[in-house]
């Protein structure tokens, strides 16, 4: 597309005139001093280019959207066997809800809410001590995006540490459900460490490549994934990627997307493109508000849709 450049410069205009920008996440202390006036996009084609506008090369602590490599991980170690210890079903409640947990006995809706994620990490420790577990995933996340630049922000990780009693009595409760393996301070440590890996968009558009083309890193190159796996991570990208606002997403862009509360969301257009939108400011589910609103304009201008013929 010709003008796929100018329209992700005027999309990042009109995200940086905008006057009604969200709320910066508050729990975690380092975040809430993020600047909101921020916005950065990037677009990595299927055949290679990359248009970014505004601050595409800042990093930001991509929270839960390290759900997404983390599960990947996951999957690569344990295969299917990982569904008997998480489900596949949108929560319809926020990310960080307990409230299935007792009624589904300790087993998380999805991957992508804090609680499944959690269970995520706990398979991704198995084996390791947390630092090589943690070591593992940066490393993987690199690969991805061919960048040996990305980094966990440690000032993020240690306030997270201090202040997630939520995250904290989840673990708990799933361990006495028997489906945290580990100390729960272990896994938990895995956890916030993932949440705390900060990148920027254009890093993100990279990292994400491997689920625009079925698997592959590059096409015609090594394999991240299989086909049936990559589909099936856009698949719950798509119906959990949001929490429960996951529909909502797929009614205004149409993509498997994954938010984090740092106002990042990577989206994937199978065989188009891989996309990062950047906002730090939140709407009322905790999800970027202008990031959403860049991915609608960019979905509506491109046709790109997981619903649209062609
Ligand atoms: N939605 C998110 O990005 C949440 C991640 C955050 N680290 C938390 O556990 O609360």
């Amino acid at each position: 597309m010709a003008d796929l450049a100018r329209l992700v410069q005027d999309i990042a205009t009109e995200m940086r005139d905008a006057s009604d920008r969200g709320e910066v996440a508050s729990y975690i202390p380092p975040l809430a001093r993020v600047d909101p006036r921020q916005f950065g996009l990037c677009v990595v084609t299927a055949e290679g280019a990359v248009h970014s506008a505004g601050e595409s090369e800042e990093p930001f602590s991509i929270q839960s959207i390290s759900k997404v490599f983390a599960l990947t991980q996951a999957l690569g170690k344990v295969g299917d066997t990982l569904w008997r210890r998480v489900g596949r079903e949108p929560s319809g409640t926020p990310f960080n809800s307990i409230v299935q947990l007792e009624r589904e006995q300790g087993i998380p809706r999805n991957p992508f809410i804090n609680a499944g994620a959690l269970v995520v990490s706990d398979i991704n420790l198995a084996g390791h001590a947390p630092r090589e577990a943690i070591g593992e995933l940066l490393r993987f996340t690199r690969y991805l995006a061919d960048d040996d630049g990305i980094i966990i922000d440690e000032a993020v990780a240690r306030a997270e540490q201090a202040t997630g009693f939520r995250n904290i009595a989840l673990a708990n409760y799933m361990k006495a459900f028997g489906n945290i393996h580990h100390a729960p301070e272990l896994t938990l440590g895995v956890y916030f460490h993932q949440c705390a890996i900060a990148m920027s968009c254009r890093q993100l558009a990279m990292a994400g490549r491997f689920l625009m083309h079925g698997g592959l890193h590059l096409p015609g190159g090594p394999r991240v994934v299989s086909a049936q796996r990559a589909r099936r991570i856009n698949a719950l990208m798509l119906t959990c990627g949001h929490y429960d606002a996951s529909g909502d997403f797929a009614f205004r862009v149409g993509l498997p997307g994954k938010s984090g509360v740092g106002g990042g969301i990577l989206a994937i257009a199978p065989g188009k493109a891989a996309i990062a939108a950047w906002s730090p400011g939140l709407n009322a589910n905790g999800n970027s508000m202008l990031g959403t609103l860049a991915l609608e304009r960019l979905a509506e201008a491109t046709g790109w849709s997981v619903f649209n013929p062609g």
